[in-house]
């Protein structure tokens, strides 16, 4: 996989003038979307539905002092009613479906779809009371167009079209149902109604590009705070917060928890003959080695600093894991990073010691327990493996037990 920090930083460089990061960013970016903006997802809906019964029963009202028995005025309300009802049923069903967790990732499209209900019932009760001949209520589609726009969680491609089709069905009804006396005031709203809808898509597109820059700024910093930036892998920092998560982990399911350090043998030797960029590209193959030892979720692959790695190997077993490890030394060995200054062994070689973690250990006791092992066998020849067992010092690539 391609290392976050540097995906992160050719995304920085786009300037997010097309609003669309590459496949694996966009994937997070609109999950992040989706959880930050569930609260105000929430908060605007139930602006819209206090909106909605506020006006359905100021329709009441007025309906009640306007209402003149006519066989019209019968027919539209039944018309009226499902209106005001569909776009009741439409919020409430949001918003009980966001508060039990049932969309998931459609809840963005559930989104969409309440605010075209929304959209379309208002036209309709705003077209029945001209039609009643109470008021004209379409420059109230205005407000409710907007609600289009609200920080519903929708990103700028998702309202785009959905505000276009509203607007073009908006004409078409308009367009349709009107006679032609009633055209020009319709007009003027229509005209409202796309300045205003430009003047928000305007607006939606430049908190989206600063919303993109936000967030991807925030995990780049977030991604170096807790990675080493030459190999990718975690530093100490991310050690210490996974270490207490698993120590406290093991301590409740009763597991062990193994910490791994390995040091690569001379490499000050390999540095100043073969030069620090070649000692760069090593640290990085040992990395990528090292990074498949650490396949399980709890599982951590560090990198402690210098020629210094560490594994964080969380409910394994001790023997298990030191054989691991040889085979970790023997496929080190594989790379065949040639090293002929060294008085080890032709190509780059490792040490490693492992340390168990007890009950009341702290990060400083496990290191300077896993510390200990690596001296060992370090003076035990180097390329190694040492545990806490005497029977677990075991040579690489082929096991040899120390006496
Ligand atoms: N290329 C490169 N070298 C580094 C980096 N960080 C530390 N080093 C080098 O790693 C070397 C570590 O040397 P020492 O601590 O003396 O250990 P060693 O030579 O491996 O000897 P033993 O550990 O006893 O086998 C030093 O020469 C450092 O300059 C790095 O990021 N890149």
């Amino acid at each position: 996989m391609d290392n976050p920090s540097r995906l992160y930083r050719r995304e920085l460089q786009g300037r997010f003038l097309g609003l669309r990061f590459g496949a694996a960013v966009e994937d997070e970016f609109v999950s992040f979307l989706r959880e930050t903006q569930t609260r105000n997802v929430r908060f605007c809906i139930w602006i819209g539905l206090i909106l909605w019964m506020g006006v359905a029963c100021w329709d009441v009202a007025r309906y009640v002092q306007n209402i003149q028995g006519t066989a019209n005025e019968a027919q539209f309300l039944k018309l009226l009613l499902p209106a005001r009802l569909a776009g009741l049923l439409a919020l409430t069903g949001l918003l009980i479906g966001m508060h039990r967790r049932l969309w998931g990732r459609w809840q963005h499209v559930a989104c969409l779809v309440t605010v075209s209900v929304y959209c379309i019932t208002g036209f309709l009760t705003g077209y029945l009371y001209m039609e009643m001949g109470m008021g004209n209520a379409m420059a109230g589609s205005i407000l409710i167009l907007m609600a289009v726009f609200l920080p519903c969680g929708l990103t700028f491609r998702e309202t785009m079209p959905t505000t276009a089709a509203l607007l073009v069905a908006y004409l078409l009804a308009g367009w349709w149902i009107l006679s032609p006396a009633e055209w020009s005031e319709f007009w003027a709203i229509a005209s409202l109604l796309v300045l205003c809808m430009m003047m928000m898509a305007f607006s939606s597109y430049l908190r989206e590009r600063g919303t993109r820059e936000q967030f991807v700024l925030r995990r780049l910093l977030d991604w170096e705070a807790g990675h080493d930036p030459l190999t990718g892998l975690a530093n100490r920092r991310s050690f210490q917060k996974h270490f207490e998560i698993c120590l406290a982990q093991a301590r409740r399911d009763d597991k062990t928890l193994l910490l791994v350090i390995l040091d690569l043998d001379h490499f000050k030797l390999y540095n100043d003959h073969y030069g620090h960029k070649a000692g760069d590209r090593a640290l990085q193959q040992v990395a990528l080695v090292l990074e498949h030892y650490a396949a399980r979720p709890m599982d951590l692959a560090i990198r402690l600093g210098g020629e210094e790695f560490g594994l964080l190997s969380y409910a394994d077993d001790a023997k298990a894991l030191k054989l691991r490890m040889q085979h970790l030394l023997q496929q080190l060995q594989g790379l065949q990073i040639s090293h002929e200054f060294s008085p080890t062994a032709t190509c780059l070689t490792a040490s490693i010691g492992i340390a168990q973690a007890e009950a009341t250990c702290t990060t400083d006791s496990l290191f300077q327990q896993a510390d200990a092992q690596l001296y060992r066998a370090k003076n035990a020849g180097r390329n190694q493996v040492c545990g806490p067992d005497m029977d677990m010092c075991a040579e690489g690539p082929e096991l040899q037990v120390m006496a």
